[in-house]
């Protein structure tokens, strides 16, 4: 079921109802851009020199009681008795899957039409009709099978499917305590007036128009939402004296006439995080540090007691975190770094010395430590790196990780590799231009760092390879494998 829109048109007519001022300012399709709508200056505007006339910096003003945020909406359900029992009832573990049940009550109410019957109007009951259409958003987790399939052997291709896993639970219960009190089993589920793809739309509305405020943390600001990212910016937003948000003009940088205002959605951000969360990659400005994680394939290592360190590693997908310093130049082997400290503790066995006990407590229940060469080190479970140091077989035990890291990154560029020739056909059909080539962008960056990584691991593995006793691990292996 689609949210019935509003002309982007009766957004100053909203903004006026409720004391959002802007100030020469108005939001507007960005034309020839795949960017939606965007806040333009409508006058020539010399950038002061000083930042103290803060007034005539200011592009738009919003009221501290318009922010949304799970503070908000927790005041909010102080005045909304059936919404405060619905949130009470769903028990959301975490803020953001409050604001979300917040956004689809609202979006079922606009769906809906008459809310009279359903507690207290708020004013975002209106303002989620001026948001993008759900096709219109090109946040990943949004994207059809094929165009997702186009990540396959990228990052984000675990990420999402982790994602997606987490959003299904939390819709999934969402629905089944709702459905269980009257009213709300009436307004979202007896005309399936919300569904699962409402989840991950509002989602990914707030994950990708959500702003980190100085005071208030993590909100989403009605009018504010609708300003574009740029590198460099011409403004940036803050929380005033008044409690109030504000946009304000950089000093020294001059906005024309026409001119789009625009902020910066985060300098440090990676091209993947980038995509993942806004839905698209500005690659002319990409962070001095490209950063991202693949999952360390546990297969690889045939290991009886993976659960076991697992368990008192305290993640359940341990990744193999990659980094590429992108100021230094290239992306060659000397540039890229890798760290995956589960593999330190996944490379070790029984016989080096890892033993695992469960210690009965007090109040009976059971814990389970790791002991390493006789000693109790289940809170330095994640530096076991470290904790091989002073271990005879040490260079062994980096040749195992080296190793193991290898093999999974070998595997995501199978993946990669697999698919290059299609790149030069040209989205398939059901694809989207904008989706191909922010897939093909990731994908080739993303290559070329894990390929560096791959040569790096090569060269740790030769240099290890020389160590006396890993060459004797070898040889041994070699005379196994021959004897079988
Ligand atoms: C905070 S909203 C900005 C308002 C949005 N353009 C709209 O129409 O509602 C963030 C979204 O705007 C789009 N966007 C922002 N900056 C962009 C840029 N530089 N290039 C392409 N899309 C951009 C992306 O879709 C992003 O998820």
């Amino acid at each position: 079921m689609n949210t019935p829109h509003l002309p982007i048109e009766q957004l100053q007519a909203w903004a006026l109802l409720n004391s959002i001022s802007f100030a020469g300012t108005n939001v507007q399709r960005i034309p020839q851009t795949s960017k939606g709508f965007g806040l333009i200056s409508n006058k020539d505007r010399c950038g002061p020199a000083t930042a103290d006339d803060e007034s005539s910096r200011t592009l738009l003003t919003v009221p501290h009681d318009l922010v949304l945020n799970p503070a908000a909406v927790k005041e909010y359900a102080k005045e909304d008795q059936r919404f405060r029992d619905l949130l009470v009832a769903v028990l959301p573990n975490k803020p953001r899957w409050t604001v979300l049940l917040f956004l689809l009550v609202q979006t079922a109410l606009a769906r809906r039409g008459d809310s009279s019957a359903f507690g207290v109007s708020n004013p975002w009951g209106q303002y989620i009709k001026f948001l993008p259409k759900q096709s219109d958003l090109l946040v990943p987790t949004l994207w059809n099978e094929s165009e997702r399939d186009l990540l396959k052997g990228t990052s984000l291709e675990s990420a999402l499917e982790a994602k997606i896993r987490t959003l299904r639970r939390e819709f999934d219960k969402v629905r089944e305590v709702s459905s269980g009190i009257p009213c709300w089993d009436e307004l979202l589920w007896e005309h399936e007036m919300v569904e699962f793809r409402d989840w991950i739309f509002l989602d990914a509305v707030y994950r990708s128009r959500a702003l980190g405020l100085p005071r208030s943390g993590e909100s989403m600001v009605p009018c504010l939402d609708m300003v574009n990212h740029a590198e460099p910016a011409n403004a940036y937003y803050d929380e005033n004296g008044q409690d109030e948000v504000v946009l304000q003009q950089f000093t020294g940088v001059d906005i024309c006439e026409g001119e789009e205002v625009t902020i910066n959605y985060g300098a440090d951000k990676s091209a993947a995080e980038m995509l993942y969360t806004y839905g698209f990659l500005d690659t002319s400005c990409l962070p001095p540090k490209e950063t991202f994680d693949f999952p360390l394939d546990l297969a690889f290592f045939e290991c009886p007691l993976t659960r076991a360190k697992l368990a008192v590693f305290g993640e359940q997908q341990p990744k193999i975190h990659l980094e590429y310093d992108r100021h230094a130049g290239e992306i060659t082997p000397d540039l890229v770094h890798w760290e995956c400290p589960f593999a330190y503790l996944m490379c070790l066995n029984e016989e080096d010395g890892l033993k695992f006990v469960t210690l009965q407590e007090t109040d009976g229940k059971r814990e389970l430590r790791v002991q390493f060469q006789g000693e109790d080190v289940t809170e330095r479970a994640k530096d076991f790196k470290t904790l091989i140091l002073d271990h005879d077989h040490r260079q062994i035990f980096k040749y195992r990780v080296v190793m193991a890291v290898e093999h999974s990154l070998s595997v995501e560029l199978e993946k990669v590799n697999a698919r290059k020739q299609s790149w030069s056909h040209g989205p398939a059909p059901g694809v989207r231009l904008e989706c191909f080539n922010s897939a093909r962008v990731l994908t080739e960056m993303q290559r070329q760092i894990l390929e560096a990584v791959r040569e790096k691991l090569e060269a740790e593995a030769m240099e290890l390879g020389n160590d006396h006793a890993v060459r004797k691990l070898l040889e041994e292996l070699q005379g196994a494998d021959e004897s079988e």
